[in-house]
């Protein structure tokens, strides 16, 4: 059966610039009963996909901007408002421009820029903060009604096209504007129901992918722990033998792990650490998270100093090592399944863009609820940076004093050491940069579903900590010449981390930082612009680059003798070029024109020299 759709191909219609509330003539070319989208081209020739929501008629777009351009003509200034009775529907729309004023606020103060249209700066701005927007290359435009615009082009550009693309290559930086002061971008921003969330792009292989993987990636983790802690290390050494029920379960130690969760929980809760916003969600509102990871990674290794001091032996983790991940195993899946129940009466503007489809299995596993909190406890960006990144140094470190036992060691060896020094450094640098996480696609956009509650607590502590757990029983000698090429290693990896993911913070929370302005970049139509040079002109991807290197130098250590202590870094190049494919389609969606141009001007995704 054909599948119902309201526009034609060729018809001409307003359709809404992805990300904002601005409207622009397109055209439409298609439309997918499949994914229910629209592909359109804009006048500078950016093809998109768009939703049914997403467009709207030329006649009821002229019909609303009319009504909103003689609504403003009633309010000027000397010509007091027709008198209107106070009805509910009335009182609420007053409330909820008030809202958008503080919410117009809190968008201007935002870490990162987004697109915002400058009616609402302009509206606003008496006390705004200037060094925060994106000023150079920034092309604002704040279309309304298909006539005024087309006013304006003839004006700025001298007909042609609409100013989409970025006005300036480089140049002194400043776009040409369009500014048409007029209440259609506030009110389609206030008055508009939130659209209702449906996924359509399934990821994963959909619903028989996401099954498959909920049932393959717990036991195959299982299989990868039997491997490590087996003398025959081999993938031929399967079959193996299935431990027996008593090796898989322990309540003492599920006690412990619940144990740490709640230590952890309370460590977050502590009112140290600044209190920072998070990006702005489709309804406006940011949500406010406190920042004292660092503080609880010291306290954390305070606690556990202590304890060794008190002759606690923390080889007991070796020890019960498959416990521990059937404990993690068994919780994280009782949270995913909480999570799930729980976002039955989560607001709709509270679900995430990818975990709504309907489709029980796959809303399961990619989470709902984009932030789910339990009042001011955000259980999201908890469990991301928390219990499994701290308890993978626990592990580790576990593992270090579990190797000097088992092998009779008065000191750990040098690749055991190595290891442990290089992942300390890599969950202390997350830690101390944990505001950072708040930016990220895993935070702005996926739901909190199975798939990232068992990804922290327990895929995280339990396989990142593989080459650790390795080297317990399989001993691997290094000479000078390797231990000084794997410190080299380590380091240029993460000088390039750091440095890439560092430098793109910087440049979205203060673009006009004059520590910045050596950076070329491409300007594009949202306001954003992209870094076109440095370590963002080598790779488009430099921070996966660097993450990659490090993943390298932490499994180099355990020789050459098995694949397995490979693991996480066939995992970490599985996951970032799975990252890289996604990220390539939402910033083709989000910057149309001057991606491509970005993508031509950076050929290499994340290894030089590879397409
Ligand atoms: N070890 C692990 O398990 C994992 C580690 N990581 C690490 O986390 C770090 C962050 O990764 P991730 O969140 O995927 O995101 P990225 O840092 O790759 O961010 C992608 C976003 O950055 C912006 N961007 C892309 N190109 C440019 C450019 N040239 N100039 C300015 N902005 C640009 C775009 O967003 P916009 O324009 O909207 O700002 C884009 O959507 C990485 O170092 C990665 O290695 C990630 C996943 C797993
Ligand atoms: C179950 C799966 C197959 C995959 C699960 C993936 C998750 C475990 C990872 C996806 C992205 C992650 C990131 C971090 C931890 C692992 C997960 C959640 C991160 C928070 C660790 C700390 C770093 O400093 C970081 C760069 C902030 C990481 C961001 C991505």
């Amino acid at each position: 059966m054909p599948s119902y759709h309201r526009f034609q191909s060729g018809e001409t219609v307003m359709g809404r610039w992805p990300g904002s509330s601005l409207y622009y003539e397109v055209q439409v070319l298609g439309y997918d009963g499949k994914t229910h989208l629209y592909t359109v081209i804009y006048k500078d020739g950016t093809e998109l996909e768009l939703k049914d929501s997403d467009l709207t008629s030329l006649a009821l777009f002229r019909q609303t901007s009319g009504r909103s351009r003689s609504r403003s003509r009633s309010r000027s200034p000397g010509r007091p408002r027709r008198s209107r009775s106070r009805s509910p529907a009335r009182t609420s729309r007053r409330s909820s421009s008030r809202t958008t004023e503080v919410r117009k606020e809190r968008i201007k103060d935002s870490l990162e820029i987004r697109l915002t249209p400058l009616v609402m700066r302009h509206e606003n701005n008496s006390n705004s903060k200037p060094e925060k927007k994106e000023e150079n290359n920034t092309a604002k435009i704040t279309p309304t009604v298909v006539e005024e615009k087309k006013e304006a082009e003839a004006e700025n550009q001298g007909g042609g096209r609409y100013n989409l693309r970025r006005r300036k290559d480089q140049g002194d930086g400043k776009a040409v504007e369009l500014e048409k002061k007029t209440e259609i971008e506030t009110e389609s921003l206030t008055t508009k129901p939130p659209a209702p969330i449906k996924t359509a792009d399934l990821e994963f292989g959909g619903r028989v992918g996401v099954f498959l993987l909920m049932l393959l990636l717990p036991s195959a983790i299982l299989a990868l722990l039997l491997l490590c802690g087996q003398k025959d290390a081999s993938l031929q050494s399967f079959p193996l033998e299935l431990p027996a029920s008593e090796s898989l379960w322990d309540w003492e130690v599920f006690g412990i792990v619940l144990l740490w969760l709640l230590f952890q929980a309370a460590l977050s809760l502590i009112p140290v650490g600044k209190v920072v916003e998070g990006m702005p969600l489709s309804n406006g509102k940011t949500l406010k998270y406190r920042i004292n990871g660092f503080y609880a990674f010291v306290v954390t290794t305070a606690a556990v100093a202590a304890a060794v001091h008190q002759e606690v032996d923390f080889s007991y983790i070796h020890t019960h090592f498959l416990q521990f991940y059937t404990s993690a195993l068994l919780i994280a899946t009782v949270v995913s399944i909480y999570l799930f129940i729980r976002s039955r009466w989560a607001a709709k503007d509270e679900l995430a863009p990818g975990g709504n489809s309907g489709y029980f299995i796959y809303d399961f596993f990619m989470g709902r609820e984009l932030n789910p909190r339990i009042k001011s406890f955000d259980i999201k960006f908890f469990c991301e940076m928390r219990p499994g990144l701290m308890g993978w140094v626990l592990i580790n470190f576990s593992m270090l004093l579990a190797e000097m036992k088992q092998q009779n060691l008065e000191s750990p060896s040098p690749a055991m050491l190595l290891v442990n020094i290089f992942q300390l450094l890599w969950v202390a640098d997350g830690l101390w940069h944990e505001e950072k996480l708040l930016t990220m696609m895993d935070i702005v956009y996926d739901g909190f579903g199975f798939m990232l509650t068992f990804g922290d607590l327990a895929f995280v502590p339990f396989t990142f900590t593989c080459q650790a757990y390795y080297l317990v029983s399989h001993p691997n000698e290094l000479s000078v010449f390797w231990i000084g090429t794997l410190v080299t290693m380590q380091g240029i990896g993460y000088y390039i981390f750091r440095k890439a993911n560092s430098q793109k913070f910087a440049f979205r929370k203060n673009p006009s930082d004059p520590a910045l302005s050596y950076l070329k970049t491409i300007p594009t139509a949202t306001g954003k612009s992209l870094i076109v040079s440095g370590l963002w002109g080598f790779v488009r991807h430099p921070n996966y680059l660097g993450d990659i290197m490090m993943g390298l130098a932490w499994s180099l250590p355990c020789g050459f003798n098995h694949l397995i202590p490979y693991f996480y870094l066939i995992y970490l190049i599985t996951l970032l070029v799975h990252r890289n494919a996604r990220d390539q389609r939402q910033c083709r969606n989000k910057y149309g024109s001057a991606w491509e141009e970005y993508c031509k001007a950076v050929p290499y995704r994340i290894f030089p020299g590879i397409y």
